[in-house]
């Protein structure tokens, strides 16, 4: 039997898991037109920061690590010595790609840590309700994410003709934290990646290995600052989420 599912069926069901939440912060922004949009101002601070106040201020989580561009290193520690933050552990150096960054974040992870979160830095709007869902349901069953039903009708289409029509209801869209027993996820990114494998999340890294994954509750809210015009629609959102 896998160690780390030994550990999950051992583990004291009074006591909480030890949770490390990596922050893969290391991409270059090329669909937001190469400004670095984690550095971007939503509200009044930076995007990252609104990031790390919801994951430093969720008590399921113990520690953070942040990971970064290594031309960022200098405004990103600067910016979370100035965030007052408790829980941050280090800003380290990430890959080329995501899953890369996300890999040596979970490398820089305490021993004790049974569970890693894995949380863009670039979703800053997740709610402790997200985070405390998933977070439970990686405790009991090794690997979760938040996910919302789609709104649209999905074609799929080769070459610009539509192939198929997929069933809706079967059809979520992912988010961030995704969350996983420590040795898992380690051993699951660490094969994709020697395989060569192209992965948009970390789930897929455990998918490829034939582990199951649970969805929990996401919130269309939790959006992904990918191009210009999330960054409106946050400012939008966060306006609406203070007025509530
Ligand atoms: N090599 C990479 C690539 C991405 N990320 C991080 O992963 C999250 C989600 O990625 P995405 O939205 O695709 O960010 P970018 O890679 O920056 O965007 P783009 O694909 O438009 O360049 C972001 O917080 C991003 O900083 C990372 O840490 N390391
Ligand atoms: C991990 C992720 O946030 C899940 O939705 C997303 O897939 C990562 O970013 P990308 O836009 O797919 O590169």
């Amino acid at each position: 039997m896998a160690e780390w599912l030994k550990r999950l069926l051992k583990r004291n069901r009074e006591q909480q898991a030890f949770c490390t939440a990596v922050v893969p912060a290391a991409g270059s922004s090329t669909r937001m037109g190469g400004q670095d949009k984690i550095l971007l101002t939503l509200g009044d601070v930076p995007v990252l920061m609104h990031t790390l106040r919801a994951l430093d201020s969720c008590p399921r989580i113990q520690e953070i690590v942040v990971v970064t561009r290594e031309d960022l290193i200098v405004p990103i520690s600067q910016l979370c010595r100035e965030g007052g933050f408790t829980k941050i552990k280090s800003v380290v150096v990430g890959g080329a790609s995501r899953a890369e960054s996300v890999l040596r974040g979970i490398r820089e992870a305490s021993e004790e840590a049974e569970l890693i979160a894995i949380h863009d830095g670039a979703r800053p709007l997740v709610s402790q309700a997200v985070l405390d869902e998933v977070i439970r349901k990686a405790e009991e069953c090794g690997a979760a994410a938040p996910a919302v039903p789609v709104k649209d009708t999905i074609k799929q289409a080769v070459g610009g003709i539509v192939e198929r029509t997929p069933d809706r209801s079967e059809l979520f869209a992912v988010q961030t934290p995704q969350v996983f027993d420590g040795a898992l996820i380690r051993g699951a990114l660490a094969k994709a990646l020697e395989e060569g494998a192209a992965l948009t999340d970390d789930c897929s890294a455990v998918e490829r290995i034939g582990m199951k994954v649970s969805l929990t509750g996401g919130d269309y809210t939790n959006l992904k600052i990918t191009t210009p015009e999330d960054l409106v629609l946050a400012e939008a959102l966060l306006e609406w989420r203070e007025k509530l």
